[in-house]
């Protein structure tokens, strides 16, 4: 009912006008459920979509509609899509849209940045711009509401064909994101003979390695070149796979360069410890276990062989020391070497791509020559030990002594060395017992002097070892 001083309805109206239009909506909807087949009622959406799509674009534009899954029944993710929003995720950070979604997917990693529903993004690619529409349409299907996010890259016509440069250059980016933020893991066998997997967070790197600088470009080049060969060991009709042998006393750091090599490569490492293995057939099936892009780890190869030459020091006289002493007799392997190294280079090397095997040992001349056979272990590398170039590498990174920087103990430090053989484990350790730099490398002094005196003792040309011990105190 229209007030008839001001011409305006009354409220009373307005309720009714509205209780009428609501019921004829509700029975229209219903009825277009009830009437119009599900594939008509499909058509007429995907025409308004387009309608309104058409509308975000001028006439002399083109658009690339890239979505999320596919339209098959399994609903396969697409790459191409994942890399976009991975691509845009990290454009967004320092160039942002108007309006932007945030979230971050787990404690570990940083936050992620997301175009809002119905926002846009521009971006510059060989000097033509590209405009990043998201979009999530939803969709009926079987009674259910299903949303279907998309993406909507619009670029003038005339321009279009750089679509196809642009999008083999954001897979490309992702492939590298991928590839850095890729997560190592370290596999280790357990009782029932079958990997155990975890984590691999070893901090060490080539830098942290003290090692003759020559030697270790000499394998990160080396390395390089292995990973970058798959045409190569393909044409010449050879397994991709390259075999190291580390040989060294304990603590020279043979393990810490494994775990710089894994870092350096991004491959994960699988510990095998021979002396766990049952038999052959548990061997073979482990190890058609591993993946491509690994390293195969056998420590000691020596030892879990049952060698009697880890039961003695590289002089050749028995020892107890632990460091020597790695097996007891239930822990020798019932495995036999021949039958490790034709597997490895038979069936196991043909079955992956891009292995590395890695066999270390502390009594290289006491090695099976079946291992030392040419062609068997592509690298043999010495781990020996401390020299002076090694020790301003720990001292850098344990004390944060610049490596060009000459400390004033450095010259007696490099005479000591001269003298005695110091592991870089045992260094690492005196390092550690400091926070001062002075501190630190007196420790060092201490320790290299001791063990020249015991050298000389053991030569008989130094009786009194306490005396000296007590002078070089003061
Ligand atoms: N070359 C090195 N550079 C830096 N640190 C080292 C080096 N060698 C040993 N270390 C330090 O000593 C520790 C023990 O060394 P590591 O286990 O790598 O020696 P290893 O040669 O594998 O010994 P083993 O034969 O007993 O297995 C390492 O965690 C590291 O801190």
């Amino acid at each position: 009912m229209m007030n008839s001083l001001t011409g305006i309805p009354s409220v009373a109206s307005i309720f009714s006008a509205y209780a009428t239009l609501s019921t004829f909506i509700t029975l229209f909807h219903q009825a277009y459920i009830q009437f119009i087949p599900e594939r008509v009622r499909d058509y007429i959406a995907e025409k308004l979509e387009q309608w309104f799509n058409n509308s975000r674009a001028s006439p002399s534009s083109f658009t690339l509609v890239i979505e999320q899954s596919d339209d098959t029944p399994y609903r396969d993710n697409n790459q191409v899509f994942e890399a976009c929003e991975r691509y845009l995720c990290n454009k967004l950070i320092s160039k942002f849209a108007s309006r932007l979604k945030v979230s971050r997917p787990n404690a570990d990693v940083s936050l992620k940045f997301k175009l809002a529903q119905g926002e846009q993004f521009t971006d510059t690619f060989e000097g033509k711009e590209l405009v990043w529409h998201y979009i999530i349409s939803s969709k009926e299907n079987t009674n259910q509401q299903e949303e279907k996010p998309h993406f909507e890259l619009v670029i003038e016509d005339k321009y279009k064909e750089v679509l196809n440069s642009y999008l083999h250059y954001i897979l490309k980016l992702n492939d590298e994101m991928q590839e850095n933020a890729k997560e190592l893991n370290l596999h280790t066998l357990t009782i029932y003979s079958d990997w155990h997997s975890v984590e691999f967070k070893h901090p060490f790197t080539f830098d942290s390695l003290a090692m003759d600088p020559e030697v270790k470009k000499y394998i990160t080049d080396d390395l390089d070149h292995f990973v970058k060969r798959k045409d190569f060991y393909k044409k010449v009709g050879k397994a991709w796979k390259r075999g190291y042998l580390l040989y060294g006393p304990p603590g020279t750091g043979k393990s810490s360069l494994i775990a710089a090599m894994a870092n350096f490569l991004k491959f994960d490492i699988y510990d095998l410890q021979l002396g766990q293995v049952e038999n052959d057939a548990i061997l073979r099936n482990l190890m058609l276990r591993t993946s491509n892009k690994s390293m195969l780890v056998v420590e000691d190869i020596d030892c879990t062989l049952g060698l009697p030459s880890c039961r003695e020091n590289l002089d050749g006289s028995s020892d107890n020391n632990e460091d020597y002493v790695r097996v007891n007799e239930h822990q020798t392997s019932k495995i036999s070497l021949s039958g490790l190294l034709n597997f490895v280079d038979g069936l196991w090397s043909s079955c992956g791509d891009e292995r590395i095997i890695i066999f270390t040992t502390n009594h290289k001349a006491k090695l099976d020559p079946a291992l030392l056979r040419p062609g068997r272990m592509d690298v043999h590398i010495h781990m020996s030990y401390l020299t002076m170039p090694g020790f301003i590498i720990l001292a850098s990174n344990y004390l944060e002594i610049a490596l060009n920087d000459e400390h004033p103990l450095f010259g007696e430090i490099e005479t000591l060395f001269q003298t005695v053989n110091v592991t870089a484990a045992e260094i690492s350790e005196e390092l550690l017992r400091a926070d001062d730099a002075e501190t630190a490398l007196r420790g060092v002094v201490q320790l290299l002097k001791k063990k020249h005196f015991e050298r000389k003792e053991s030569k008989g040309e130094c009786k009194e070892l306490e005396v000296i011990y007590n002078l070089m105190d003061t």
